[in-house]
């Protein structure tokens, strides 16, 4: 505005969250919304074999094969204690529970593979919104922090 010692005129309002385009864009939100979207995974009879690390006396040649073991316990505990930093972060460690289940399935008919691939095509339909909408609200944060004066 022209009026003097206003300075309403360019400045925008840089708030963690603001109504843009109908959607709530709050740079914050995935991390609730990645608990909820495990809380269901957990609850899933699908998610039986991948709650907790692989049993290595059950499975004595799991890490000939897998580099990285990764489940939904340990991937839970990270988000709880603040050690991701956004959902694409997340959606990595869940992808690699998935990924090692494919690389030590002795064959695709497999029970326990056969789970992966179901949870993971929730898990897939689930998380892309978040990620998404952490995007757009990443971009909206740097645009309004961009014209701060
Ligand atoms: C009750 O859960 C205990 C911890 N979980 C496991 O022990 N496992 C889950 C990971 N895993 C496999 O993805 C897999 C693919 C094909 C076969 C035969 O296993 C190996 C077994």
């Amino acid at each position: 505005s022209d009026t003097p010692g206003t300075s309403t005129g360019h400045r925008q309002r840089a708030q963690s969250s603001s109504k843009k385009r109908g959607v709530a864009l709050d740079v914050n939100a995935w991390r609730g919304q990645c608990r909820e979207l495990l809380r269901r995974m957990l609850e899933s009879a699908d998610s039986e074999p991948f709650r907790q690390p692989v049993d290595l006396f059950a499975y004595p040649d799991y890490r000939d094969i897998i580099d990285t073991p990764m489940d939904l316990g340990t991937v839970s505990e990270t988000l709880a204690v603040g050690n991701y930093e956004n959902p694409v972060e997340f959606a990595k460690d869940v992808r690699l529970i998935f990924s090692n289940s494919k690389a030590y399935t002795p064959n695709k008919k497999s029970r326990i593979y056969s789970m992966t691939l179901s949870l993971s095509a929730f898990f897939e339909t689930q998380v892309l919104p978040i990620i998404s909408d952490f995007k757009s609200a990443l971009r909206n944060q740097r645009r309004s922090r961009q014209h701060l004066s």
